[in-house]
């Protein structure tokens, strides 16, 4: 597995060394004894996630407060866009961003540990599968507005966005919940 380094503490751009015969390929998509050695640190995932999204949907960003969830995404099919942004308040690069092209074909994930803004958009039909660390809370949800200036997050965009009503509402930056 290769592990590269995305200029946001922590935030990890992982790619499974995938193996091709005659019949197709195989890839380990996740070994923990690989990740941990990976991220430096034992993980363990509660909830296993997937979502469906046609071209040219966003959804994002989200995040939980409390009750913050790491977070080991990648493309089961399709491609994304997907974007992580350091929302914690003592972090060297808090505030910034970083964009990577997740998909089928390239078979990267991308880990983002507790800490960060998670959103994505899809850049054609795309099966989106994430692992978290913590369950699902509702009423810890908070979404950051994916088109905050402050943010300057350059989707590849080739028109509006499907949004949902909740990502049309996202906060500002400058009024998010952060995590000290
Ligand atoms: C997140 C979640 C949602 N749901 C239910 C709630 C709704 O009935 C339905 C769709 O939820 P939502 O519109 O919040 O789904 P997304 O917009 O894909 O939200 C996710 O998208 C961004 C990019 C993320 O990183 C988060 O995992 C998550 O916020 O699934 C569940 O039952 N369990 C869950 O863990």
């Amino acid at each position: 597995m290769k592990v590269e380094q995305t200029g946001l503490p922590g935030l990890l751009l992982l790619t499974p060394t995938v193996h091709r015969d005659a019949r197709g390929d195989f890839a380990e998509t996740y070994n923990a004894r690989a990740f941990d050695a990976a991220v430096g640190r034992a993980v363990s995932f509660v909830q296993d996630n997937q979502s469906f999204s046609r071209r040219g949907v966003l959804r994002g960003l989200h995040y939980q407060l409390p009750r913050p969830q790491g977070k080991l995404v990648r493309a089961a099919a399709g491609a994304v866009w997907d974007v992580a942004v350091d929302l914690r308040r003592a972090s060297p690069t808090f505030g910034r961003w970083h964009g990577v092209e997740l998909s089928a074909a390239n078979g990267r994930q991308l880990w983002l540990p507790e800490g960060f803004a998670h959103g994505f958009v899809a850049l054609d039909d795309a099966l989106l599968v994430y692992k978290t660390t913590d369950y699902w809370a509702p009423d810890a949800e908070h979404t950051l507005a994916w088109d905050d200036a402050a943010l300057a997050i350059d989707w590849p965009l080739s028109g509006a966005p499907v949004l949902s009503d909740k990502d049309r509402a996202g906060v500002r930056l400058a009024d998010a919940p952060l995590f000290d």
